[in-house]
């Protein structure tokens, strides 16, 4: 048996190439901006002091907040003088391979379309609102911007060697889950976590999840789950740190190395982690999700 999981192929609508662009941004209706407005205010209220400075200057500086769903044109003008990155509109979750074209292309594809109300708080597909207020402020930093190329020219290696998971953990628990120390504490610059609303509080607050600060090595290897909060946020010192501990560094080794499966819980304190807080996992262990647990 070959490693790995086996997965379908997406399926590709007939509209879209195989660069899975779509011909045009969709337009959206009178409540869809209104959606879309919402969810910015209600961010608004979380993220100032929680959020990285990084992102909520990028906020500004592409004035998300003007109303209404973002055109893409009009943003990709505006990010491609500040660090030469466009927004691209994609119907979905695109395939690996697609994704890392773009990224090394400094594209960054984002959903067309727009949660509903009824999943106003919880969606499991990337959408419009977590795409764009949640990542594109961050590419507004040269470094982070470089990081994002970087990151897609990566994904081949990894797909040559079959450790794509491993790459999607050190995605997972940075871009999408990731805190940076800014005055001596953790703030949030993981899109996951900006686009949301109760996971800054309990990211940053919370007793319940550790705050481990990253290292490349242990992260590659832990497990990771895509429908609940975090058990474990990992903090890095700067972008600059990120940009050290993975762009300037060879992964061959690393890859060689790796098993194939996680070998650490999404929820392990392990020897070699430098702990800023050992959280009490309690939220995680009376079940989580669903549970009605409430997350402390
Ligand atoms: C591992 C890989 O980076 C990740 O799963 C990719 C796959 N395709 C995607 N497609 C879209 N539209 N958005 C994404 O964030 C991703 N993530
Ligand atoms: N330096 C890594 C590339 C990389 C960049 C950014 C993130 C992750 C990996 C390699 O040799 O493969
Ligand atoms: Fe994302």
């Amino acid at each position: 048996m070959p490693e790995g999981v086996y997965t379908a192929p997406l399926k590709r609508p007939e509209r879209v190439g195989e660069d899975w662009l779509e011909p045009a941004q969709r337009s959206y209706t009178a409540d869809e901006n209104a959606i879309w407005d919402e969810l910015f205010a209600r961010q608004m209220e979380v993220l100032p002091g929680r959020a990285c400075n990084a992102f909520l200057q990028g906020l500004e500086r592409l004035d998300l907040g003007r109303g209404g769903v973002p055109d893409f044109g009009r943003l990709s003008d505006e990010l491609g003088a500040l660090t030469g990155w466009s927004v691209v509109p994609v119907p979905m979750l695109i395939p690996d391979h697609v994704f890392f074209w773009h990224l090394a292309n400094r594209r960054f594809p984002a959903g067309n379309f727009i949660r509903t109300r009824e999943t106003f708080d919880y969606i499991q597909e990337p959408d419009v609102f977590h795409d764009v207020f949640g990542h594109v402020p961050m590419l507004t930093d040269p470094t982070y911007a470089d990081y994002m190329q970087e990151y897609g020219r990566a994904g081949w290696k990894a797909m040559r060697y079959n450790r794509l998971k491993s790459l999607g953990a050190l995605y997972w628990y940075t871009v999408e889950f990731g805190l940076v120390m800014e005055g001596g504490e953790p703030k949030v610059y993981g899109a996951g976590i900006l686009s949301g609303p109760a996971e800054a509080v309990f990211a940053l607050e919370g007793q319940s999840p550790n705050r481990i600060m990253l290292n490349v090595d242990r992260v590659m290897r832990t497990d990771y789950v895509i429908d609940d909060l975090q058990p474990t946020y990992f903090v890095i010192e700067s972008f600059e740190d990120l940009y050290h501990q993975t762009v300037e560094r060879d992964f061959d080794r690393l890859y060689r190395g790796l098993g194939a499966g996680f070998t650490y819980a999404n929820m392990a304190v392990i020897d070699v982690d430098d702990v800023l807080h050992r959280g009490t996992l309690e939220y995680h262990l009376r079940g989580g999700r669903g549970s009605g647990a409430t997350p402390v």
